[in-house]
């Protein structure tokens, strides 16, 4: 299987967002790195979700880049995509990882050490981390965990560790530092004035 992207840009879908015009000019920039996982909000049907996934999945494709899908298996499977990524509201990760199969990429949610142990022990392959930092994009979050939350995941587990949660590139090197293989953005792509510059930024504060 081959090594998981540090970028990860999950599909801003709110309204008046315009999540495939974003990726159009983050994917040039990050390739194989980017990780992009279609999200769409609650209320969303399954084929609106069928279909934002088709064309993510063909616009990763060319540039190698990873495409997952959020809490909807079957359009994960249904699209051909790399894998998904469930937390709490889920499907549990043990019975996620039978609806994959064994080779698929599974993230999970974990935002303390014991449950990130429990997650990989069920089959996560990775694990988001946060919130890192303070959001608007996500309500009903638990307070921020910060560095030093990624820090005690990071130390509990052998996968990669992936920072959530109103990350920028100012913010990376410090959850580098506490242990994070890569991040997980919405805002700081999907809002930035130059989608292309701004993920540009992001890996280049990821190689440092
Ligand atoms: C990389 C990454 N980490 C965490 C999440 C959050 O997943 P979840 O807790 O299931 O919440 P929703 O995204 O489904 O609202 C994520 N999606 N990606
Ligand atoms: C979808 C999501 N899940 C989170 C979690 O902590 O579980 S934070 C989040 C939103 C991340 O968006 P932004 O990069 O704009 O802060
Ligand atoms: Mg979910």
């Amino acid at each position: 299987m081959p090594s998981l992207g540090r970028l990860h840009l999950i599909t801003d879908t709110r309204p008046g967002r315009d999540p495939l015009g974003v990726l159009r000019a983050a994917l040039p920039v990050a390739r194989a790195e980017l990780v992009v996982q279609v999200r769409v909000a609650d209320e969303a049907t399954d084929r609106e979700a069928y279909e934002l996934a088709r064309q993510v999945l063909a616009l990763c494709r060319p540039y190698g880049a990873t495409c997952l899908v959020n809490d909807r298996l079957h359009v994960a499977l249904a699209v051909g995509a790399a894998g998904g990524h469930v937390g709490a509201d889920d499907l549990p990760v043990r019975a996620a990882r039978r609806v994959l199969g064994a080779t698929a990429v599974l993230g999970a949610t974990a935002r303390e050490p014991v449950a990130a142990a429990e997650a990989v022990a069920a089959g996560a392959g990775y694990l988001g981390v946060g919130p890192c930092h303070a959001t608007t994009t996500k309500s009903g979050l638990p307070d921020p965990i910060g560095p030093e939350g990624v820090r005690a995941v990071a130390g509990a587990v052998d996968v990669p560790v992936i920072a959530i949660g109103g990350v920028t590139a100012a913010s990376v090197p410090a959850l580098r530092a506490a242990g994070a293989y890569g991040v997980a953005v919405v805002g700081a792509i999907s809002q930035a004035a130059d989608p292309a510059r701004a993920t540009a930024e992001l890996l280049r504060a990821l190689a440092c």
